[in-house]
């Protein structure tokens, strides 16, 4: 799938991997609405954008993806400014294991919300023009991360529901992709959770054990995993896969044949 003029959203857009994810789409020629809570942070990076890629390729708008009417709103004002979209990618996320309804509201709720908004716009059943859908889960969506449990399972969750619209989609000819992608640990703000026990909350303890697992994965840089977003987003032949991608390099998960 060629990107040049593809309009694409993004969740959780004004740091970190979607910051990353947002980028690579620019460089490949796509529009890219760029949405997050973080209003600073957020602005920012469209003015930065809008100097290396031209004003009238971004977009930052406002949106907490607990909110069903702004994830709404933030599809319409997209539509509006650049037409339909052909990419949508799922990436806010946090960790919280004290106020851990949050972290399931954000992280597993959230994209459920997100990529039923583009179902709704992209279905090709419904007059939508098709495209895809990848949404960012993580290794802990793999196996366990112990200081992170509810982390851990709405990960695990976004894998699940990924791969079962995806099968949906098959089925029923939506003509919509649906993928995730399964990094391990990457340099970002929300490592710094290892550090801040009221994000770890009764788990904090775990510390020596994260520790130990940074230390056997490594740490990868974002553009090492925007180039694998880049591929679960072009290359038409991918559906319903979990890319994981760990420091070592990328490959995709293979399930049981239940
Ligand atoms: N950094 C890592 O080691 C890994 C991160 N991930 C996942 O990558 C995704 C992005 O995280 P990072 O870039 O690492 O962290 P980050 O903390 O740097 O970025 C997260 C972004 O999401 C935004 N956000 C948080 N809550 C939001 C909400 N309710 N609505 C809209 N935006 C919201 C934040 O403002 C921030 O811009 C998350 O889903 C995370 O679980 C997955 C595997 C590894
Ligand atoms: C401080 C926590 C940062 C959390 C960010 C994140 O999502 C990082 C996850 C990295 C690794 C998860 C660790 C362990 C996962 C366990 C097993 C993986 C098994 C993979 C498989 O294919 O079976």
């Amino acid at each position: 799938m060629a990107l040049t003029s593809k309009v694409a959203i993004v969740t959780g857009a004004a740091q970190g991997l979607g910051r990353g994810f947002s980028e690579i789409l620019l460089q490949n020629g796509a529009k890219v609405a760029l949405l997050d809570v973080n209003e600073t942070v957020g602005k920012s990076l469209k003015e930065t954008f809008d100097n290396q890629y031209g004003p009238d390729k971004s977009l930052f708008l406002s949106c907490n993806v607990e909110s069903e009417e702004q994830l709404k709103a933030a599809f319409q004002k997209t539509i509006q400014t650049f037409g339909r979209p052909h990419i949508m990618c799922n990436n806010a996320g946090i960790i919280n294991e004290s106020n851990w309804e949050k972290a399931v509201s954000i992280n597993l709720m959230g994209v459920v919300r997100g990529t039923y908004l583009a179902l709704e716009h992209m279905n090709k059943l419904t007059g939508g023009q098709g495209g895809v859908v990848v949404n960012v889960g993580s290794l802990a969506g793999l196996g366990p991360l112990p200081c992170t449990p509810v982390y851990t399972a709405t990960k695990h969750g976004v894998v699940g529901f990924t791969r079962a619209m995806a099968a949906a989609s098959d089925i029923s000819g939506y003509g919509i992709r649906f993928n995730v992608i399964c990094p391990a640990f990457v340099q970002t703000d929300i490592l710094n959770a290892l550090y801040q026990p009221e994000k770890t909350g009764q788990f904090s303890s775990l510390i020596e054990n994260t520790k130990k697992l940074i230390e056997m994965y490594g740490i990868i840089e974002v553009p090492d995993v925007s180039k694998n977003f880049l591929q679960l987003v072009t290359d038409e032949t991918k559906n319903g896969e979990a890319l994981a991608v760990l420091q070592k390099g990328c490959s995709y998960v293979t399930f049981p044949a239940l």
